[in-house]
């Protein structure tokens, strides 16, 4: 017999099962994601409450949403954490609350079937015992260290615990989340059962809670006396990737778990520091800038299940083996079979690496199609153009593939450099044409910008972006002008970077000033790696704008050093890596200067409609250029120095 409490609560339902088990389920009102708001918090604590009064055998936690489990704190409520009594005061409520469910003296226990993050993670792990579900949507992790933030609820103390300090460490300083069969494997999940019988396998071990494993001795030493030997390296590996003074949370984070075992109400000087770092707010500023950007991606009704590639070249081959991973059927198109299988056989190799799973590794390879003839193309519900840069060979592609199509599919073309209305001039319906600008590596970078032509049709450019979404990149939409809005805001700034080298300053000297404004790869690295052809290309559109060409660049193209794919650009690249030498003394004000061209040209775009807004654009550079995301954006950085 099941029956509910009387007691009705607007987020969770209680229910008690024959067996004298409580079955508590998290269903937030009014929204398809769970997350625990204050209201939601209070709520629990009710219930809780309520549990006291007449404790069951064993309490099971889970959520209710198709969604997942719980995606942690609501991050609608972190704008007014600025304050910092209201910051201790979010700590304190999450912090009480997962101490006292793990009190309980009934066994808990938490059913975790999909994203299970945050402070969902810090509530799943406050019961005793842990049980996964084996979905491909089942992700567990503590990923508030990208929010510029810490778990803060008890999860410093208590992941390690469960798994051993290294690899707690590592979960929480990079965000990284695992799936069901490997949170088994760490020792995170006590158990991981599959979708039929999860409610089966939550009732018999909520009533016969497994033994856990102690940890070894080695581990409990490092949570022990050897603690301080693990937080000394685990700073050593944060500071090889993160300044403290752009990227404080990593370290604070260490700090926590190393001198207050994980609690951050033992040591107000750290949270306050966090919650007073420009960083949280710009790096929550991000979240939502992916939020508004993942949401062209929603909605609508376009599901497609087909896309057709053609030209097999590194960008069409990726794209194609990118699709195939992400469940679509992919047809690949090129004049041979020859000139396919390098682009098949690069997807194999990577994606190898990346899927452990031998019959998923099998199953992505079968849909990914080599197709001479183009046979796919009269089949796709998304064709996508990406051979050679040339006008006259696109347009007469273009012009075949439109006249076998399905009339609804979207037509696409990744051109990076080509005109749209030039492209789209030959087609019988020229305003079904719309760009995907997919970014390289493909399966690293990810947006795509989403063009549409003058009098393009807006439902093609929502399709586009349906598919974007359904792929799993962040789609920004963007008018057809040159280089869009990623490549026009790059341009100035390797322009500028080289002027710098023309002006006698070293490579290594200016890569270095970027670095430390928090760019991911100098300038000329950066140019070095695109190619110094396609940068000499870029920069005679740009002078014939007015700007001067820089000689040391004219100078490397003259000599064939064109980047790393030659072996020489700025840089020499023994054995395909970058040499480079000691950064001289970086003059002050260096950094600045190198971002103010990209930041003036963002400003410009958005003055001429290219994008449809400031923050959009800010969007589209992090995601697209990887522009310091702590800093919150190009605009919103010159913004915030005007004032
Ligand atoms: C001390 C404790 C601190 C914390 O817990 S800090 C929070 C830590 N958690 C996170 O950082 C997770 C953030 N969320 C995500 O990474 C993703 O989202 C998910 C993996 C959970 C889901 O991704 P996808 O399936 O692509 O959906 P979607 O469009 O991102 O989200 C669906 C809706 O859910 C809202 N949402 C997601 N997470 C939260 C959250 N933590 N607080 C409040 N809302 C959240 C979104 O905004 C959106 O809303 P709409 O449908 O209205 O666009």
């Amino acid at each position: 017999m099941i029956h509910s409490d009387a007691t009705a609560w607007q987020h969770w339902q209680l229910t008690r099962d024959g067996e004298g088990l409580a079955w508590l389920s998290l269903d937030k009102a009014g929204e398809s994601t769970n997350s625990l708001s204050a209201a939601v918090l209070a709520e629990l604590s009710g219930v809780l409450d309520e549990l006291e009064r007449h404790p069951p055998r064993g309490l099971i936690l889970r959520s209710a949403k198709a969604a997942g489990f719980i995606a942690g704190a609501d991050i609608g409520e972190f704008d007014a954490l600025a304050d910092i009594a209201a910051a201790r005061a979010m700590v304190t409520r999450g912090w009480e609350l997962c101490n006292r469910l793990a009190a309980v003296p009934y066994p808990t226990l938490a059913l975790v079937r999909g994203h299970c993050l945050g402070g969902g993670l810090e509530l799943a792990l406050a019961c005793r015992t842990l049980v996964v579900v084996d979905e491909p949507g089942t992700k567990l992790g503590l990923p508030e260290v990208m929010l510029g933030i810490f778990p803060g609820w008890g999860g410093m103390a208590r992941l390690p615990r469960r798994v051993g300090p290294g690899l707690a460490l590592d979960l929480m300083l990079t965000g990284k989340t695992v799936d069901a069969k490997k949170a088994k494997r760490l020792g995170l999940a006590d158990a991981c059962v599959p979708p039929r019988v999860m409610e089966a396998a939550a009732r018999s071990l909520a009533l016969t809670p497994p033994r856990h494993q102690p940890l070894p001795l080695l581990q409990r030493l490092f949570l022990g006396p050897l603690r301080p030997v693990v937080a000394r390296q685990a700073r050593q590996q944060v500071a090889k990737r993160a300044w403290p003074e752009h990227y404080p949370a990593p370290y604070a984070i260490i700090d926590l778990w190393a001198k207050h075992d994980g609690n951050p109400l033992g040591a107000p000087e750290i949270l306050e520091s966090i919650v007073a770092s420009p960083t949280t707010a710009n790096l929550l500023r991000v979240f939502r800038l992916q939020e508004r950007l993942k949401a062209f991606g929603k909605g609508g009704d376009f599901a497609p299940a087909r896309v057709h590639v053609v030209g097999a070249g590194v960008m069409g081959g990726d794209i194609a083996a990118w699709c195939a991973a992400r469940g679509l059927t992919v047809t690949l198109q090129d004049q041979t079979v020859a000139r396919i299988a390098p682009a098949i056989q690069r997807a194999y190799g990577s994606l190898s690496k990346r899927l452990k799973d031998k019959l998923q590794l099998r199953n992505v390879m079968d849909r990914l199609i080599p197709d001479p003839e183009g046979h796919g193309a009269a089949h796709a519900d998304v064709v996508i153009e990406a051979i050679f840069e040339n006008l006259g060979a696109k347009q007469r592609l273009l012009q075949d593939l439109e006249a076998r199509m399905k009339p609804e599919a979207v037509l696409a073309t990744n051109t990076s450099s080509l005109c749209l209305e030039d492209l789209s001039r030959v087609l019988q319906r020229p305003e079904r044409l719309v760009g995907l600008h997919f970014f390289n590596p493909v399966a690293r970078m990810p947006l795509v910008e989403v063009v549409s032509a003058a009098g393009g049709d807006p439902a093609m450019a929502r399709k586009a972006c349906a598919f974007v979404g359904r792929i799993d990149k962040l789609p920004l939409p963007v008018k057809s002008a040159p280089g869009f809005l990623v490549n026009a805001v790059l341009g100035p700034y390797l322009l500028e970077a080289m002027a710098c080298v023309d002006e006698g300053l070293t490579p290594e000297t200016v890569d270095e000033a970027a670095l430390a404004f928090g760019m991911p790869m100098g300038p000329l690295e950066l140019a070095d790696t695109v190619g110094l052809d396609i940068a000499m290309a870029a920069g005679q559109a740009l002078t014939r704008q007015g700007a001067a060409s820089p000689q040391c660049l004219t100078r490397l193209f003259q000599q064939g050093h064109l980047g790393r794919k030659t072996g020489q650009g700025f840089y020499p690249y023994p054995g395909g890596k970058v040499r480079k030498g000691a950064a001289g003394p970086v003059p002050a004000g260096l950094g600045e200067r190198l971002l103010a061209p990209l930041i003036a040209r963002t400003a410009q775009l958005v003055a001429d409609g290219v994008v449809a807004d400031q923050d959009l654009a800010d969007g589209g550079v992090i995601f697209g250029t990887g522009f310091a995301p702590f800093r919150g954006g190009p605009l919103h950085y010159a913004r915030s120095r005007n004032v």
